[in-house]
């Protein structure tokens, strides 16, 4: 097998194809499917995944692989596999695919070393090659005449190890170790013969004599308050040695993780885990919707889930979304499997997400917890994949590839005949359609292990209090129980949902909003017109000056900010301490995790914060849970807004009475009477599944219909909307009847960065080709996306209209 196949970097073309390159003969033996190569490429060297091996090729003049960049392969050929399915399915390229599976270091060049990393004689050369020292640049053994296949056969047995050193900031960190090099006898031996002057000599060796063992050099020295030089004295005496040992940065090590045990599992609870537990001991594949209330026990299900799959020796993949992966969930995990947990997520510098990385794939752990990229972690011997809070909209990645962790996981767990577990208190539509289908197993847990009922909601009209005369954003209500729960010292979460601000159009008198006639979607407010657009259809209208329906003129678009409500708030509660937690308070790395800890050892009262408060905590002292806009998502251009609404105040309402005190929740809103904010009130997740089904049904949205969004940008508006309409047209040619294309009209973000963006939206029920039909259709755009200036992209199952 002389030729490799080879995928190469250059995703800007519609280069989805493998290239076929010699393989030089000092690679021939070492050379495997799955491994980084640099290649020839025109007059450049890119990099490139070998994809597969051959030993002809149909063109004749090849060209050499320059250079092979690791000695065991790092995509598997399942993730090579997965790669392929995900272009396909995202529409995008297979090299884009292949690279969102890889942690950013390995997406650049490096350099590497080889670690010699055992006490046994290698062979005679490497021993040459090594000449006494413990490591060693890459660069010496390409320069020596050993061969590549004699390092691979030391890396495979373990006597050495290649670490990659990044050119970039990201290194590995090393400690320099001490420890005796002789017996301990021989050790009294020398400290019998060494002079009594050489004090700090014989403390490091009464040390050593009475503890032989290897210990950090930082802190012998600082324990013995001496120098290097003494060190060095006694190593260049053959009494003690020094080595360098790599240490993982470790993102958690500061912390504690308290060791917990598995619970006595609630009826509930053993009901809903029973057929997991089946379906990993048979190895079956079989996709679960663990619906279970806030504070059912969801996480103790998927920790006893796990502990099965790891006596099995298998691996166990959970995803949090990003914002709920805080270090009380991570300690959840740690606390119950410790060093056997890898931890990824968007915090994490690029070299310790690679060290993490590392610890997967060198299968030092069989756990990981990550957010949406985790789902590509490489193990291979899978026994569970878990997806907590599945209806999370940041499982969708919003970039190429555009890929589902969802479908990835099914995907994945399909592969590795094993059970996929989507664990949420509000599920999505589509997803709990499936369920009620039978496609996915359904298991419910419907009440708290704390065995009291939900915290209870009260509604307050906000329209009422403007007509009271209360034109703060705070209404007497929440105000009383506010002052209430100071007094007894406890705590309050106060939710701000700023997402949406400013973008539609309500009257503050009777809460209408201006709604699009033809798609019951509030329609968007464009400042540049002064006009009202809907992105779903095109309708427009200009921005009217009185409220058409009760003739207040206070009809606008406002906005509020936390900081504004934190100022009022200070004003109104002088005494109560305040956390704010948005995006420009929790920019700094860490920044999150010492605001929730600040709130944890009650520094403050008041934890008041967007959506990223919403998920996942849980502090026994919060009794009152406050909403302050409930509306503010509700009209947002998009078919899902009702029930991100209902996801929304489900979630936060959660937050409140998880422990001994009684929860309550004032949830404050211009429209009390919208079914998401009502049946939230309620708990009521099947009333509102089964309201909101039929309006999906009726305005064919998903899961009834399946969407494709096709965005064109092009820094000519004229020619943006033309390709679009030209798109348009050839979709109608090849889809089906009764498949839906609208469009073009203007992206909800009319003009990026100086493009111009417009869409055409695709409904459809079943089309199987699509998939095909889009890729062709954008063959035919290739020469003038090559050029730049015309760009399209495509989102299968879109989560954002934007
Ligand atoms: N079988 C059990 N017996 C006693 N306590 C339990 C049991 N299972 C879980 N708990 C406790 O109940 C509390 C709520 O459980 P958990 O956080 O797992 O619920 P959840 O469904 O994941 O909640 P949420 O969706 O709100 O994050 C936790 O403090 C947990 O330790
Ligand atoms: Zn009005
Ligand atoms: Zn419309």
């Amino acid at each position: 097998m002389k030729i490799a196949n080879v995928i190469v970097d250059v995703p800007a073309s519609s280069i989805n194809q493998t290239f076929d390159y010699l393989i030089p003969d000092k690679y021939l033996d070492i050379l495997q499917v799955g491994m980084r190569v640099t290649v020839p490429f025109g007059p450049r060297k890119i990099m490139g995944f070998v994809v597969g091996k051959a030993a002809q090729s149909e063109f004749k003049k090849l060209r050499e692989i320059d250079q092979v960049l690791d000695l065991t392969p790092v995509l598997t050929t399942e993730l090579l596999n997965l790669g392929k399915w995900v272009a396909k399915n995202t529409v995008s390229f297979y090299i884009t695919a292949l690279q969102a599976m890889l942690p950013q270091v390995l997406k650049a060049q490096y350099k590497k070393e080889l670690v010699r990393d055992t006490e046994e004689q290698l062979s005679e050369e490497m021993e040459h090659l090594f000449a006494g020292r413990d490591v060693i640049g890459y660069e010496e053994f390409e320069g020596s005449t050993i061969s590549y296949y004699q390092l691979q056969k030391a890396v495979q047995d373990g006597d050495i190890v290649i670490k990659y050193l990044v050119h970039s900031k990201i290194t590995k960190k090393y400690v320099t170790m001490v420890q005796p090099a002789k017996e301990p006898y021989l050790m009294e031996e020398a400290f019998q013969d060494l002079s009594k002057q050489a004090v700090k000599q014989r403390e490091l060796l009464a040390y050593f004599i009475e503890k032989p063992e290897p210990v950090e050099k930082k802190l012998l020295l600082k324990k013995y308050q001496t120098t290097s030089s003494t060190i060095k004295t006694l190593v260049d005496k053959a009494l003690l040695e020094t080595n360098q040992v790599e240490v993982y940065r470790d993102p958690h090590q500061q912390q504690q993780f308290s060791k917990t045990t598995a619970l006595d599992l609630t009826e509930e609870q053993k009901r809903a885990i029973a057929p997991m537990k089946e379906k990993i001991a048979n190895n079956e594949h079989e996709v679960f919707l663990l619906h279970g209330v806030t504070g059912s026990g969801k996480t103790e299900v998927y920790l006893q889930a796990i502990q099965d799959v790891i006596h099995k020796g298998q691996e166990a993949i959970v995803l949090v979304p990003e914002i709920a992966l805080t270090p009380q969930m991570v300690n959840r995990f740690k606390g119950r499997f410790g060093s056997k947990v890898a931890v990824m997520h968007s915090a994490l510098s690029a070299g310790e997400k690679y060290d993490e990385w590392r610890r997967i794939h060198q299968k030092e752990v069989q756990v990981v917890v990550g957010a949406r990229s985790a789902i590509f972690a490489p193990f291979e011997n899978i026994g569970i994949i878990i997806i907590d809070e599945e209806h999370e909209g940041t499982y969708k990645q919003e970039d190429q590839p555009r890929y589902h962790a969802r479908d990835v996981a099914i995907e994945r767990g399909k592969t590795h005949h094993c059970p996929v577990v989507l664990g949420s208190a509000t599920p999505t539509l589509e997803t709990f359609a499936r369920a009620e289908k039978g496609v996915y197993q359904l298991a419910t847990l419907s009440k708290r292990t704390n065995q009291k009922d939900m915290p209870k909601v009260d509604i307050i009209d906000m329209r009422a209090e403007l007509h009271a005369g209360n034109r703060t954003m705070f209404s007497r209500v929440l105000m009383e129980k506010m002052e209430q729960c100071l007094e007894k010292g406890e705590q309050i979460v106060l939710l701000l949902n700023r997402r949406g601000y400013s973008t539609f159009v309500m009257c503050r008198d009777c809460g209408h909003v201006k709604e699009c006639p033809h798609c019951d979607i509030a329609l968007t407010y464009h400042k540049n017109t002064n006009h009202l657009k809907c992105h779903y259809c095109s309708y427009e209208e200009p921005m009217p000056t009185v409220c058409p329906e009760c003739e207040s003129d206070l009809i606008r678009y406002f906005g509020t900010g936390t900081q504004r409500v934190e100022e009022a708030l200070t004003k109104l509660l002088p005494e109560a301490g305040i956390i704010r937690m948005d995006v420009d308070t929790t920019r700094r790395k860490g920044s999150h995790e010492k605001l929730l800890r600040k709130f944890a050892n009650k520094e403050a009262s008041i934890l008041l914060g967007t959506q990223m408060i919403a998920k996942g905590l849980d502090f026994e002292n919060v009794t009152l849970v406050g909403v302050l806009t409930a509306d503010s998502m509700l009209h947002l251009p998009d078919f899902r807004s009702s029930e991100k609404t209902f996801q929304l105040l489900t979630q936060v309402s959660g937050r409140a009475g998880r422990h001994e005190l009684t929860g309550e929740v004032i949830v404050q809103t211009y429209t009390p009477d919208h079914y998401s904010i009502e049946l939230a009130s309620q708990y009521d997740f099947e009333g509102f599944y089964k309201k909101e089904m039929a309006t999906r049904r009726t305005f064919q949205y998903p899961p009834y219909f399946f969407l494709a969004l096709i965005t064109v940008s092009h820094p000519n508006k004229v020619s943006a909307a033309q390709t679009t309409s030209h798109i348009v047209k050839d979709l109608l040619h090849n889809v089906r009847n009764n498949t839906v294309v609208l469009g073009p009209s203007p992206s909800p973000i009319p003009r990026i960065k100086d493009r111009y963006r417009y869409q055409c939206m695709i409904k459809y029920k079943n089309e199987p080709h699509l998939r095909e039909i889009i890729s062709s259709i954008m063959a035919h755009f290739k020469e003038e996306t090559q050029k730049g200036e015309l760009l399209i992209t495509v989102d299968m199952q879109p989560h954002h209209l934007m």
